[in-house]
């Protein structure tokens, strides 16, 4: 599918944003693990939340779709997961994957993973490594990459994982096979990453001790066989969806949008301390707790915007953000530097190179670094590109952001890819002031 964005003006209004997609994957696969009805409200209906879902349904556990965003789900039970009688589909969910297979080395049989073309280039060994250590085994494609066969056992082992990379999927996949294991299992993790898993098994019952670290990482331990009570889930707004209305109206003076109930959880909010430090005008109103999460509404109006040097610590805060936060770079005045940015490598595409071809294709001044992203600023960008998606549904957003604010139209390919985490983007955008139209493939 083809989406195009023309220029648009001043946006305005107030919307709520679809659920939070980390929360929402969490609250199905830890509902499925409790015994007894969960209930969900405000579940992401996108693409990468309902493959789970299927998974989840193929492996015994009935899941219903109630009202729009409301669901039930009977759990089984830690270890309680039935083996499923085909190949399971992640499609395009990193999470959906790498939290399933910390989940499946706990169950005593094979099963089957695979995803679409985006999902199969994604490195799983990060993942693989610990489990296999726990006492799973892998069968996979070169590379430690799906498609993959992994056998589970109900005698997991407890370990100390430390991980290279801090990343809340590698953290959340040991967590979720250490619920498995006898005693205690540790990830430590050299940044905090989000902690979504923690705060929602915590309140499931789960004995979890997160600690930091004396090099500036945590320590998070779980104790293993616990009995997990089922919960009435309520998901946030996501703050990543978040990011691409909160920048289109950051760039266009004279906006005012009001974001409602988004979830704040400090280590989800980088990109907004990033915005603000770019002289970006950010409040938040209505602060609340929902689900175990701090939330609020987000009120952004229009201005310009300074470059800035964004620190590598900062990227496990923001890391699905960059795309956006390099469009909002290309308006700013001077460059922004976003440092140490490998993880953007092994995303749904190669966002650093993407991120990079797409810009200069728009006529902006980008460079890359090693590992750094440099983007040099300019009040006026040309835009006209075509861009393709790649199966990248933030590229796809991020390039709709831009041609909202370019001087000549921007149209993105393969624009399907964003229902993965956000359906429904255009026709919101649109519900602000942006013009974003679907094209036929022949007129392209
Ligand atoms: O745990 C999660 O829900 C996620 C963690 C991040 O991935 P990594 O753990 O690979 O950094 C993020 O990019 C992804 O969109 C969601
Ligand atoms: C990286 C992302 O998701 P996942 O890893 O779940 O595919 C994302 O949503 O930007």
């Amino acid at each position: 599918m083809l989406l195009r964005a023309a220029p648009h003006g001043a946006l305005s209004g107030a919307v709520a944003l679809p659920g939070d997609k980390s929360i929402s994957h969490r609250s199905l696969m830890l509902a499925a693990m409790a015994v007894g009805e969960s209930r969900i409200e405000g579940l992401l209906e996108g693409e990468d939340v309902l493959a789970t879902a299927r998974a989840l349904r193929a492996m015994g556990v009935e899941v219903e779709r109630g009202a729009p965003g409301c669901w039930r789900v009977w759990g089984v039970g830690v270890g309680g997961l039935a083996e499923p009688s085909d190949v399971l589909d992640l499609g395009n969910a990193g999470t959906g994957a790498r939290l399933l297979m910390g989940l499946l080395a706990g169950h005593a049989f094979t099963s089957f993973m695979t995803g679409d073309a985006s999902l199969r280039s994604r490195p799983m060994r990060r993942v693989i490594e610990p489990l296999a250590r726990m006492g799973a085994s892998f069968v996979s494609r070169s590379g430690g990459r799906l498609p993959l066969a992994v056998t589970g056992r109900t005698d997991l082992l407890p370990i100390v994982h430390e991980s290279k990379v801090a990343s809340a999927q590698v953290k959340s996949a040991v967590l979720l096979a250490g619920l498995h294991a006898p005693g205690s299992t540790t990830v430590i993790e050299p940044l905090p990453s989000r902690d979504h898993s923690e705060r929602m098994l915590t309140a499931m019952g789960a004995t979890i001790v997160s600690e930091p670290t004396e090099t500036g990482g945590r320590r998070v331990t779980i104790t293993g066989q616990p009995e997990l009570r089922p919960q009435s889930f309520v998901v946030p707004g996501d703050p990543s969806s978040a990011g691409f209305p909160a920048v289109a109206a950051a760039l266009a003076a004279g906006s005012e949008v009001r974001l409602e109930r988004v979830g704040l959880n400090p280590l989800r909010t980088g990109l907004y301390a990033t915005l603000v430090e770019m002289g970006a005008r950010i409040g938040i109103e209505n602060e609340a707790v929902a689900g175990g999460e701090p939330v609020g509404d987000l009120v952004v109006r229009g201005g310009p915007l300074r470059g800035v040097e964004v620190p590598a610590e900062r990227a496990p805060t923001m890391i699905d953000e960059y795309p956006i936060l390099a469009v909002a770079a290309a308006f700013a005045e001077g460059a922004t530097i976003m440092r140490g940015l490998s993880e953007l490598r092994v995303k749904e595409s190669d966002r650093l190179a993407v991120m990079a071809d797409g810009l200069a294709a728009c006529g902006v001044a980008v460079e890359v670094e090693g590992d750094d992203l440099v983007v040099h600023g300019a009040a006026r960008v040309r835009g006209g590109a075509l861009i393709d998606a790649r199966l990248d549904h933030r590229i796809a957003m991020s390039f709709l952001v831009l041609g909202g604010r370019a001087e000549a139209p921007v149209t993105v390919k393969g624009a399907e890819a964003i229902e993965t985490s956000f359906p429904g983007f255009a026709e919101l955008m649109n519900g602000l002031g942006a013009e974003i139209t679907e094209v036929k493939e022949s007129l392209a």
